[in-house]
């Protein structure tokens, strides 16, 4: 049985698929596939494990429909056609929990970064501006006591709300699909509506997935409710904000700064006006770019290429509906 990979990933999860007895085609080259090679590199296998944003769309299913397992090395899976997949019946697997503290902990840098206007001032010594002190020069903001509003109070918004209560004693407001009664109860974190969420947070940080209802969700009119010292952060996607809605709202000082692990497109273009700012922190979406937890889900992706091979459930499924009524899969390792 043959799995392609669409990057290089962790060996630990490359040594998985090896004691498994699997034939692997890992995509090396330092560029996005095609769809069209993404199909051809399929064509002969039974598994896909895609790390990346190759698109996973009706077309590319419709494509190679052979398919028995398809694993993300990804918690968030909006690249891919979840309701085209679930059709051909391939379980899409993706790597909850194991990244969790590691974004959270990404958001948090942004946060405090950007608070700072740390990686700006770190330009500056390079161009040799560090000339004297100035008890008024390279000021940034406080956080202890500030609010925090959390959008997508999941997995990674409780931990990043964890963290910045434990920090900064910050009270937590949030919105979310439905109340979380475990923030509520260990965090007193408040559920509040979108447009107050905006009004009150003096640190917004965006932890939601890019669904049809997400998309481009803090645009202008979203910043124009938000405080003159709010500071917006964004670990989960670059799609969620609005870029030149963004890029205002920094220049009319309508919000005070921004951090972002993700941007819409990436890579960001190093012209971008917004890596010219002081009050921007801008990072290459490695929310969950640590050694550990590449490596852990790396595992969990393998753990899913071999589940779905053998016909078996998923560790961690996105659409589980493709288990309904089917009989119990033919072992196929
Ligand atoms: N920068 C990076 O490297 C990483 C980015 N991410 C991103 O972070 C996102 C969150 O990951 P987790 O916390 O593990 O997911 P999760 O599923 O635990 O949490 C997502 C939360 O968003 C909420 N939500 C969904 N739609 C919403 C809406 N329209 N309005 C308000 N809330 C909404 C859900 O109710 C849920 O509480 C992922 O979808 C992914 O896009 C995740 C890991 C790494
Ligand atoms: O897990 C995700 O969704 C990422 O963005 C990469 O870790």
């Amino acid at each position: 049985m043959k799995v392609f990979i669409t990057r290089v990933i962790p060996q630990a999860g490359l040594r998985l698929l090896e004691e498994a007895g699997l034939t692997i085609e890992q995509w090396t080259k330092k560029r996005n596939l095609t769809p069209a090679e993404l199909v051809d590199h399929c064509r002969d296998a039974d598994a896909l494990l895609s790390a990346g944003s190759s698109k996973i769309d009706a077309g590319f299913l419709a494509a190679v429909p052979h398919l028995k397992v398809i694993a993300l090395h990804a918690v968030g899976y909006d690249n891919v056609d979840i309701t085209a997949a679930t059709a051909h019946g391939i379980p899409i697997g993706n790597t909850p929990g194991v990244l969790t503290d590691a974004t959270a902990d990404t958001a948090f840098l942004l946060m405090l970064a950007t608070s700072r206007k740390a990686f700006y001032l770190h330009k500056k010594i390079l161009r040799g501006d560090w000339n004297f002190f100035e008890p008024t020069a390279n000021l940034g903001l406080s956080l202890e006591g500030k609010t925090l509003g959390i959008f997508g109070m999941g997995s990674i918004g409780q931990a990043m709300a964890r963290r910045s209560k434990a920090a900064y004693n910050m009270p937590i407001l949030y919105h979310n699909r439905k109340p979380c009664t475990t923030a509520e109860k260990e965090l007193g974190a408040r559920y509040v509506s979108f447009e107050t969420l905006l009004r009150e947070s003096d640190v917004l940080s965006v932890h939601a997935p890019l669904t049809a209802d997400t998309q481009d969700k803090f645009n202008a009119a979203a910043f124009a409710q938000m405080k003159p010292n709010a500071i917006f952060v964004n670990t989960a996607r670059g799609g969620l904000h609005n870029e030149p809605d963004l890029i205002s709202a920094l220049l009319n000082h309508q919000i005070w700064g921004a951090g972002l692990d993700v941007t819409n497109p990436e890579p960001m273009h190093p012209d971008n006006v917004l890596l010219q700012m002081p009050n921007v922190c801008v990072l290459p979406h490695i929310g969950s770019a640590t050694v550990e937890t590449r490596d852990a889900m790396a595992i969990l992706a393998a753990r899913n290429i071999i589940a779905g091979l053998k016909g078996e459930r998923l560790p961690a499924v996105v659409n589980p509906q493709v288990y309904e009524g089917k009989p119990a899969g033919r072992p196929a390792l």
